[in-house]
C-alpha cells in the first residue's frame, strides 16, 4: 500500500460546490504544488465534479479525488482517497458506507488506485464534523491513540488532521506526528498565509490548502514555497 502514497508536501484542495474562474484555476494548477485533491463535505455532485476534473486535466499536475458521497465517484482520476473518520459518532462514516459502495460496485473497483485515509475530525464546527458527527474537542492523549490505531493497528497510510476552517493546534499536530511509525501525516485546516503554512509543514508530511484558495488567491498561491522551503524534522 504505501508505494502508492507519493511524497507530496503540499496539495490544494479544491471544492466541486465552489466557483474558480480560468485563470484562478490556471494559477493553481501551474503553482508547483504536488497534487489537486477535488472534494468537499457538502454539495458534491457527479456533474460538478466531472466539470472540475475536466479543467484541472488542461494542465499536468496530478488529481485525485477524495470521496465523500458515492453518487459523486467519477472516473478517470490518478487517485481516490477513501476517508475512514476515526472519531465519526456514526458507524456509517467509519466503514458503513465504505461496505455499501463494494457491495454495490462490487468488480468495476480499481483497488489499486484507492488509497484509505485515517480521518481525525478535530474542529467541531466544520460541515464535516457535523455530517459525521465527530466525537470532539479531542484531548491531545485521545488525538494520538486514534492515529496510533490507524497507523499501527490498521497500517493505514495516511493519518489526517482535518481542522477545516480552523487553524490547527500545531503541538498537538507534532505531537501526533512523533507517535506515527508508517504513515504519513497529512495537515488540513486554516492554512490562511505562508505563515501558517511553515508553521503546518514543520510538523507534517503533507499540507493541503483549501478555503484560501476562493478567499485570496495570492495568499494562497504563497503558501506551495512556503510549504517546500521546509525541511521535513
Ligand atoms: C472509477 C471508479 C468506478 C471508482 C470506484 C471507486 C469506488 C466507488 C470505490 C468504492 C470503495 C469505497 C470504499 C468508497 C467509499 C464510499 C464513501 C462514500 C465513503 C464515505 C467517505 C466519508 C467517510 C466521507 C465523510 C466526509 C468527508 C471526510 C469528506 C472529506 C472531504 C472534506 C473533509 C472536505 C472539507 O470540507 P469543506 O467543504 O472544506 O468543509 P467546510 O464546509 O467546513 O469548509
Ligand atoms: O479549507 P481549509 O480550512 O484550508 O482546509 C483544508 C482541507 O483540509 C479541508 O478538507
Ligand atoms: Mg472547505
Amino acid at each position: 500500500m504505501k508505494q502508492k502514497i507519493p511524497a507530496w508536501r503540499h496539495v490544494f484542495k479544491l471544492d466541486p460546490d465552489r466557483n474558480l474562474d480560468d485563470p484562478a484555476l490556471e494559477a493553481v494548477c501551474l503553482s508547483g504544488t504536488d497534487a489537486i485533491m477535488i472534494g468537499g463535505s457538502s454539495g458534491v455532485t457527479y456533474e460538478n465534479t466531472v466539470e472540475l476534473l475536466s479543467r484541472v486535466r488542461r494542465f499536468e499536475v496530478p488529481c485525485v479525488l477524495e470521496i465523500s458521497d458515492l453518487e459523486a465517484v467519477v472516473p478517470g482520476f490518478d487517485l481516490y482517497m477513501i476517508p475512514i473518520v476515526l472519531n465519526a459518532g456514526h458507524p456509517d462514516w467509519i466503514l458503513g458506507q465504505h461496505a455499501r459502495a463494494i457491495e454495490q460496485y462490487g468488480y468495476l473497483i480499481p483497488w489499486e488506485l484507492l488509497v484509505p485515509e485515517g480521518y481525525l475530525v478535530l474542529n467541531p464546527e466544520a460541515t464535516v464534523a457535523k455530517v459525521t458527527e465527530a466525537q470532539g474537542p479531542l484531548e491531545a492523549a485521545t488525538a494520538r491513540a486514534y492515529a496510533q490505531v490507524a497507523d499501527r493497528l490498521l497500517q493505514l497510510p495516511i493519518v489526517y488532521l482535518e481542522y477545516s476552517g480552523q487553524t490547527g493546534d500545531f503541538e498537538l499536530v507534532s505531537d501526533v506526528r512523533r507517535t506515527l511509525d508508517q504513515a504519513r501525516l497529512f495537515y488540513g485546516g486554516g492554512i490562511l498565509d505562508a505563515e501558517t503554512a511553515r508553521r503546518a509543514a514543520a510538523v507534517s508530511d503533507t499540507v493541503v490548502v483549501g478555503n484560501v484558495v476562493y478567499s485570496d488567491l495570492d495568499r494562497a498561491l504563497e503558501t506551495v514555497a512556503a510549504v517546500k522551503g521546509v525541511a521535513k524534522n
